[in-house]
């Protein structure tokens, strides 16, 4: 088993085309070799452009957060998954709870989300988590597990190997209240637990399994070391070059 570290920065509506071409400038020399940990930014659509050209030839990997799930026709102001494969996008955010929350996704909406990235050649960072509500009513197993299992629907094995789920807790996005490295721990096993329930042990070895929620550096290297946790997904600390920079290098 050897699943590469992901670590994604997800801008949310942040920056502007000018600041990401300086946060990448001062950035791209000194990102770890893909080959040890993946460093991914997750980008507003109108930034793309801007990250994708200022980021060619570096270690830095592109994805959006949002897209639809129609290749093309009347769906005023979405966007589509056809030509962001086109630009050089390689991964999408779906269903992140603010998407779920505010915009009233649903897990039927994601799924199709997420087998239009897979037909164009990407790879969706599924998210999930649950309320604090949930949590202390006792049913975040039972929360999670079914967004797994509505976002994962009709999905093959060999799609899913190359999936990113993200764990994130939505009482511990930004509100600087991380979930504990055990807690984290606990729900990204049972998150692989479920996708060996419903596939088999080769994908759930495979399937690579993010935590997002107040990451900082100063947490980082505890929720890397737990074995079912192989990335972040980072709102805040995404945003400055230096914090991003930790994050990434964690492993120095
Ligand atoms: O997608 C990222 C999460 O919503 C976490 O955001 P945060 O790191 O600002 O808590």
């Amino acid at each position: 088993m050897s699943r590469t570290p992901i670590i994604a920065g997800n801008w949310k509506l942040n920056m502007n085309p000018k600041e990401t071409v300086e946060f990448v400038n001062a950035v791209k020399d000194q990102l770890p070799d893909s080959s040890k940990v993946e460093s991914l930014i997750c980008a507003p659509a109108v930034d793309l452009d801007a990250l994708l050209k200022a980021a060619e030839g570096s270690n830095l990997h592109v994805g959006a957060e949002n897209c639809y799930w129609e290749n093309s026709g009347a769906f005023t102001g979405e966007n589509s998954p056809a030509v962001l494969k086109e630009m050089g996008v390689q991964y999408v955010i779906i269903g992140h709870s603010e998407r779920r929350g505010y915009f009233h996704e649903t897990d039927e909406d994601i799924n199709k989300k997420a087998k239009a990235i897979f037909a164009n050649g990407m790879t969706p960072i599924l998210c999930c988590g649950e309320s604090l509500e949930t949590r202390e009513a006792g049913k975040e197993n039972e929360w999670v597990v079914s967004q797994i299992k509505a976002g994962l629907e009709g999905l093959t094995s060999e799609q899913v190997s190359k999936l990113v789920i993200a764990y994130e807790p939505i009482w511990a996005i930004g509100t600087g209240k991380t979930a504990s490295s055990d807690q984290a721990e606990e729900m990204c096993k049972t998150i692989r637990e479920t996708v060996k329930d419903l596939y088999n042990e080769e994908t759930a070895e495979n399937v690579r399994i993010q935590y997002g929620g107040s990451v900082k550096p100063a947490n980082v290297k505890e929720l890397m070391a737990k074995p079912d946790i192989d990335g972040g997904l980072v709102g805040g600390a995404s945003l400055k070059p230096d914090s991003y920079l930790a994050l990434v290098n964690y492993q120095d």
